[in-house]
């Protein structure tokens, strides 16, 4: 299947491998002018290996990493600014927004590279994408509440009568057992890329750009998305076994992107800035996968409402199928009151949808002899006020899944929208 790209999916080119490239700005400078339409596989029960040398344009109206496809693999960072001057923020974000833009093309970080610049400096790139393509590399940026105001209130760069109404710290939720150090943060950058290594290459040369200026303050890895945001994907699995993903808002929905994503230029008076761009929400959560192994399939089923194998709903039909909440079981509805798709669904929240971008994640094991896992939830979505809060509580309060999950990390960003080229990410945000 060909594509067009559209507004809304930034322009997918052809990368070429960092191999080709080391000292070759050239080169860089081609390919930067060439665009390239690509195609995927059509979505079947298996895809096809997403190659490696695709690249996604991080200039566009809309930042990458939201509307297009879900890549396999996520590096994700939370940072603190460690410094109180405006400008040196602001230099930060247009250093990052020109690496972003040359990594994501399958360039060095940096114009040196990792092996051609001078013998006495560090090197602008660290090298462990030496030979990589781009991989699908998407970086993208997002700012906390944290950036705004400090803890007293107090405005640290001169943008605090633009921060957003909705940019607040998420409230504690039922059941959050949050860990500060895997929550908040006054920055964010999300990487994701089809192979690991180049999306940990992102962030770390992200981090190693802004030493003096900023310090990650926590980060993830996620081995598995959970989600598909394209049709031309198939529906991938979470750790507890099913289907993830399959009633997401998908890129080929431009009406739901633009109703439930997108951030419009009238939503909110003081964020003008924001127009474009959306809110991103991000739960570590973990999973106690022992425990639940333990659980009947129909058990499994009735807690997700949705059967293991076909990922159809409980209600019958295929995976695409509209669930019918009022069909009747032999004991209540067929979809259980506390089923999770029931929980969550947008007819019992005023048809809000959220676009999920979520990983799987293992980060060893924990002291009661179990593995250390679960999901990274993150969403995208228009108002965490409609599109959100009121889901994660509802879900908090009521859902089956509840008693198999644990949450330990929570964070809420503003993804600025996309940047036009010679622009910085955010640059309308400290603009008169
Ligand atoms: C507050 C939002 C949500 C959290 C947190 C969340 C965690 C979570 N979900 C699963 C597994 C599945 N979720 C599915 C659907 C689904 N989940 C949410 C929201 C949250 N999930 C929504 C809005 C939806 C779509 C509902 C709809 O429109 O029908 C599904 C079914 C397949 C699918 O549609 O994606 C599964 C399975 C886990 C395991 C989890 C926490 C670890
Ligand atoms: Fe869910």
């Amino acid at each position: 299947m060909t594509e067009t790209p559209t507004p809304e999916q930034p322009t997918q080119k052809r990368g070429l491998s960092r191999r080709g490239l080391v000292g070759g700005t050239a080169a860089a400078a081609g390919l930067a002018a060439g665009a390239f339409v690509a195609g995927r596989a059509t979505a079947s029960e298996g895809d096809a290996p997403a190659r490696r040398t695709d690249a996604f344009s991080f200039r566009g109206e809309h930042q990458a990493g939201i509307t297009t496809p879900a890549q396999d693999r996520l590096h994700f960072a939370a940072f603190d600014v460690t410094t109180g001057s405006r400008a040196q923020l602001i230099a930060l974000l247009q250093a990052w927004t020109e690496a972003a833009d040359r990594m994501t093309r399958g360039l060095p970080a940096g114009e040196g590279g990792p092996t051609e610049g001078a013998s006495n400096l560090p090197p602008d790139d660290t090298g462990e994408a030496i030979g990589l393509p781009a991989s699908g590399l998407t970086i993208t940026f997002g700012f906390g509440p944290s950036l705004f105001r400090d803890e007293q209130g107090r405005d640290r760069f001169g943008i605090a009568d633009r921060q957003p109404a909705a940019l607040r710290t998420l409230p504690h939720f039922p059941a959050d057992m949050l860990d500060p150090e895997r929550s908040y943060g006054d920055l964010c950058v999300q990487a994701c890329a089809d192979d690991p290594q180049v999306a940990v290459h992102a962030i770390r040369n992200l981090a190693r750009i802004g030493f003096g200026t900023v310090a990650v303050r926590w980060s993830q890895l996620g081995f598995g998305r959970t989600s598909t945001t394209s049709t031309s994907q198939s529906t991938p699995r979470n750790l507890f076994g099913f289907k993830d993903g399959t009633a997401n808002v998908k890129a080929e929905e431009p009406a739901a992107v633009e109703k439930h994503v997108w951030v419009g230029a009238e939503d909110d008076a003081k964020a003008a800035w924001l127009a474009g761009g959306s809110y991103l929400v991000t739960r570590r959560i973990n999973m106690h996968i022992e425990t639940w192994d333990r659980q009947p399939l129909g058990d499994q089923e009735g807690f997700v409402g949705r059967t293991k194998a076909s990922g159809a709903p409980l209600s019958g039909g295929q995976e695409h199928s509209e669930p019918d909440f009022e069909m009747p079981g032999s004991e209540g509805p067929v979809i259980p009151v506390d089923a999770h798709v029931r929980v969550v669904h947008p007819d019992f929240h005023q048809g809000a949808r959220m676009l999920r971008r979520g990983y799987n994640f293992v980060d060893g094991s924990n002291p009661l002899g179990g593995l250390d896992a679960g999901l990274f939830f993150i969403a995208f979505v228009r108002d965490p006020d409609t599109h959100f809060i009121p889901i994660q509580n509802a879900m908090a309060k009521s859902d089956a899944l509840m008693e198999y999950l644990k949450v330990t990390g929570s964070a809420l960003f503003a993804a600025p929208p996309g940047a036009a080229a010679g622009e910085y990410v955010g640059q309308a945000l400290f603009e008169a």
